[in-house]
């Protein structure tokens, strides 16, 4: 049974992240869920976390859903790369994305979430779609959504094509050809230790020169921005009038009136232009005339993360296959 959900931007003015309508249990219940390529726990707001940390978001009670089971003796913490965090226990029950059903899934109920969850009353959780083998629950380590769903889809695969402050989909079992143009371009995925990690063939600022180069980064559609080694995002950065790396905001910012130059990325043989409207992230407040860039360093990161400003630029197949690989095509 293959299926189709939307992903959805939770902000109208940038994409912090994006949003999939999810429903668990018997009678069902909706969730709005962070589908997650850079993590794999699949955590919600419940009726278990306290109502002092709870502002807005709807909330999976498990007493009220016949098919719910406590998977007794199981707990799970996890910290995520911005310092937010999550722990509780851990239920199984029905778990229902676009169409795809998955009868015993780890749903794993939030006692405590950090205040940066709490601030967000527009993601009610994440769906952690990484390799099963980051998963934190303790004893025994649960499987994905994508893990449990893979025998009942059509082909292995996951898709995901992200759009600039625009809905998006995330399609299961099937690759969409009206999705994208040309051909998909096939990497091998290290799966080591759980990230979707590629390497990218190099990368050139606007119209100059490629720059031939072995990136290794992972994909993760969790991940708002894009962070690259410094000597990537200082060349990019260098073409732009009045960009500086401030300490004060905590990355690279340039004068919003500045003119900014397209990043493209080698794929393979291939490659993906990410726009030059992308990487104008935000301004800094409401109405500033500073901008923050969606192309960051990753040197305080110890990763490169091809994050939403890179996934949006291109339609990616996450193959679950064996071995996995990770396809990049234009659109
Ligand atoms: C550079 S690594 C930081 C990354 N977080 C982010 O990218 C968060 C996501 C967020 C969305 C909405 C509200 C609050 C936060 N955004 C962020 O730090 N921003 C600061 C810069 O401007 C853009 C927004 C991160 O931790 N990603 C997590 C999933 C993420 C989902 C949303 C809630 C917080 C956790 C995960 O992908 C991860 O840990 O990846 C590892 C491999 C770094």
């Amino acid at each position: 049974e293959n299926g189709s959900a939307a992903a959805i931007p939770i902000d109208p003015r940038f994409d912090i992240a994006y949003v999939t309508p999810v429903t668990i249990g018997t009678p069902p219940q909706t969730l709005y869920l962070d589908f997650d390529t850079g993590s794999s726990d699949l955590w919600v707001f419940s009726s278990h976390t306290p109502e002092s940390q709870v502002r807005g978001q709807r909330i999976y009670s498990p007493e009220k859903s016949s098919t719910a089971k406590l998977l007794a003796g199981h707990t799970w913490s996890i910290l995520y790369g911005d310092g937010s965090g999550s722990l509780g226990n851990v239920y199984t029950d029905n778990f229902t994305v676009g169409g795809v059903t998955v009868t015993s899934q780890a749903v794993q109920t939030a006692q405590q979430v950090s205040y940066s969850f709490t601030s967000q009353s527009e993601i009610h959780g994440l769906v952690g779609l990484g390799f099963s083998t980051l998963n934190t629950v303790f004893p025994n380590g649960q499987l994905t959504f994508f893990d449990n769903a893979k025998s009942t889809l059509d082909s292995p695969v996951f898709t995901a094509d992200l759009k600039w402050k625009k809905e998006g989909t995330y399609d299961f079992g099937f690759i969409d050809e009206t999705k994208y143009t040309g051909e998909i371009t096939y990497l091998p995925v290290q799966t080591d230790p759980g990230y979707w990690t590629f390497t990218s063939s190099g990368y050139a600022v606007g119209d100059g020169a490629f720059h031939p180069a072995s990136i290794v980064g992972i994909a993760d559609t969790g991940t708002s921005l894009t962070y690259l080694p410094a000597e990537v995002v200082t060349s990019y950065w260098g073409q732009v009038d009045g960009a500086v790396d401030s300490d004060y905001y905590g990355g690279y910012v340039f004068p919003c009136s500045s003119k900014l130059p397209s990043f493209t990325f080698g794929v393979g043989p291939a490659n993906i232009t990410i726009p030059a409207s992308y990487i104008n992230y935000a301004q800094i407040t409401e109405g500033s005339p500073v901008c923050f860039g969606g192309l960051q360093s990753s040197s305080w990161l110890g990763v490169n993360i091809w994050g939403d400003v890179a996934l949006k630029a291109a339609f990616v197949v996450f193959n679950g296959a064996n071995p996995p690989t990770i396809g990049w095509a234009k659109k």
